[in-house]
Parts: C-alpha cells; sequence; structure tokens
C-alpha cells in the first residue's frame, strides 16, 4: 500500500483486556483494499481477539475500527455483514442439519435481512441470480458435487471449505478467516492457495489468520507479527518471516 493511500480497513490503537490478561495493546492494523493480509503469532498473541474485534463479537476496551473511512466499531456483528465485514470460525459453525447448498443460501441473505424472510430463498427456491451465485461460491471452493449432501456428512476439510464458501455468499468487503488450513489435509491445504488468490485477483480483501507459514507466504501481500498483543512487526512476507525478532518470538530464546 502507498503511503498516501487509505486503507480500507483500519485499526487504530485497539487495546482489549479479559480478567486483567491484556490480549491486545495497542495494536494498529491496515489493510489495503484488493490485498490478503496475513496475521500471525505464537499462541495467546491475540490474533483471534483481533479478528473477534474486526467482526464485532467483541468490544474493544479503547481503539476503533473503521471501515471505508466509517467507523464501525460500535456495531453488533450482524451490523457489519451487510457494511461487507464477513468473517469465518476457528471451530466450524455451520448448520449441520441442511444441505450444502441451503447453508451458502443462508450466507447470502445473511447480508441483507435476519429472520424469517432470510429463509425465503430455501422455501421459494430462490431467484435465479442468487441461485447462479451461490453455485459459482460452490464451485470456486469445489464443492459442487456436494451440494445436496447434508453439511454435517461432509469430511472436515470440505467443511471448512463450506464456511468459506458460505461467508463469500456474503459478499463481503473484507473476508476474515480465522485459521482456515487448521485441520486440513495436505491436499486441501494445497487447494486452498489458489483459491484466496483467485479471490483476491477478483478484488476481495482478506484477512487471514494463519499458524502454517508456507500457506501464509504463499497468500499473504502483506503480514502483521502479534506477539503478547502487541504489535511486533509487520511487511511483506518474505522480509517478516525472515526476521530474527520474529523468529525469536515464535522459537522463545
Ligand atoms: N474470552 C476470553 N476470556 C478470557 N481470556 C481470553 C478470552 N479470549 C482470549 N483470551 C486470552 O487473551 C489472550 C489472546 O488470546 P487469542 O485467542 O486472541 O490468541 P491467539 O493468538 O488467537 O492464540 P491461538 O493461536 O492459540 O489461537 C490469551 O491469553 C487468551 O487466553
Amino acid at each position: 500500500m502507498s503511503p498516501l493511500a487509505e486503507p480500507l480497513l483500519r485499526v487504530s490503537a485497539v487495546t482489549k483486556h479479559f480478567q486483567g490478561v491484556e490480549a491486545l495493546g495497542a495494536v494498529d492494523l491496515e489493510v489495503a483494499g484488493g490485498s490478503v493480509h496475513g496475521v500471525v503469532g505464537p499462541n495467546g498473541a491475540g490474533k483471534t481477539t483481533l479478528l473477534n474485534v474486526v467482526s464485532g463479537y467483541v468490544p474493544p476496551d479503547e481503539g476503533r475500527v473503521v471501515l471505508g473511512g466509517r467507523d464501525v466499531t460500535r456495531l453488533t456483528p450482524q451490523r457489519r455483514v451487510p457494511l461487507g465485514i464477513v468473517r469465518t470460525f476457528q471451530n466450524i459453525r455451520l448448520f449441520g442439519g441442511l444441505t450444502v447448498l441451503e447453508n451458502v443460501l443462508l450466507g447470502q441473505h445473511s447480508r441483507a435481512v435476519t429472520g424469517a424472510r432470510s429463509l425465503w430463498p430455501l422455501r421459494t427456491g430462490g431467484d435465479r441470480r442468487l441461485r447462479a451465485e451461490a453455485e459459482r461460491s460452490l464451485e470456486l471452493f469445489g464443492l459442487t458435487d456436494y451440494r445436496g449432501r447434508r453439511a454435517a456428512e461432509l469430511p472436515y476439510g470440505l467443511q471448512k471449505q463450506l464456511e468459506m464458501a458460505r461467508a463469500l455468499a456474503a459478499r463481503p468487503k473484507v473476508l476474515l478467516l480465522d485459521e482456515p488450513a487448521s485441520g486440513m489435509t495436505a491436499e486441501d491445504r494445497r487447494s486452498l492457495v489458489p483459491r484466496i488468490r483467485e479471490l483476491r485477483d477478483e478484488g476481495l480483501t482478506v484477512v487471514v489468520v494463519e499458524h502454517d507459514m508456507d500457506v501464509i507466504s504463499n497468500i499473504c501481500d502483506h503480514v502483521t507479527v502479534l506477539n503478547f498483543g502487541r504489535r511486533l512487526t509487520d511487511g511483506p512476507p518474505g522480509q517478516v518471516l525472515a526476521s530474527d525478532e520474529v523468529r525469536t518470538a515464535y522459537l522463545g530464546t
């Protein structure tokens, strides 16, 4: 990002404590539109808390979250989705009894309305445009052949892909992925990389928390490293991941 460009997402001086533990201490994050931005760091560094603050699941003690110039710090997660902040979770949260396609259709409607009307496309078969969009999300994540299967029946790696397909269906401006590669087979991990790149090439902005450094270095334009709730450093992945201070933070030596 050029120093003059306004980031699409800006987190400013966010602090969060849990019972005296500082999970985040005055953390800044600037995410350029159309980029993939990685957030890495050792266990307990504050990565998920940062995603929770950006998506609205955890209110910060101090600091601000601004999307496209609009302050969203006080909005609920549900109010942030239609504005374009959509996330996946470390622990999968799907509707196991619904089909793969139905899960994606529900994802589409989380961007507009909540309550009974949000089930409208399931009841009526949905309109063609929404269907086509849902099919596209399924295709992108290799789920087309599974569209009629109950989500709970899918193997774990495909459930993770479905979580991403459903989040994508909400048409995010910023897609927040919490450990998308965790629990996936090596093959699933390999297929994740081109999928996320393709989304970025289409203009989507992605913030990804991930422990797999191969995935991070293959998909990210920029990486922020957290350590003990503080921003240790940030920059291009090659430079950041090779730095001595980052290696020391990970190895604890
Ligand atoms: N709801 C909570 N209640 C109490 N403490 C919490 C809560 N959420 C996070 N913490 C604490 O805040 C700190 C940061 O946790 P967080 O989950 O954000 O780290 P992380 O970098 O995502 O870790 P991991 O890589 O293990 O998922 C940890 O000390 C954690 O125990």
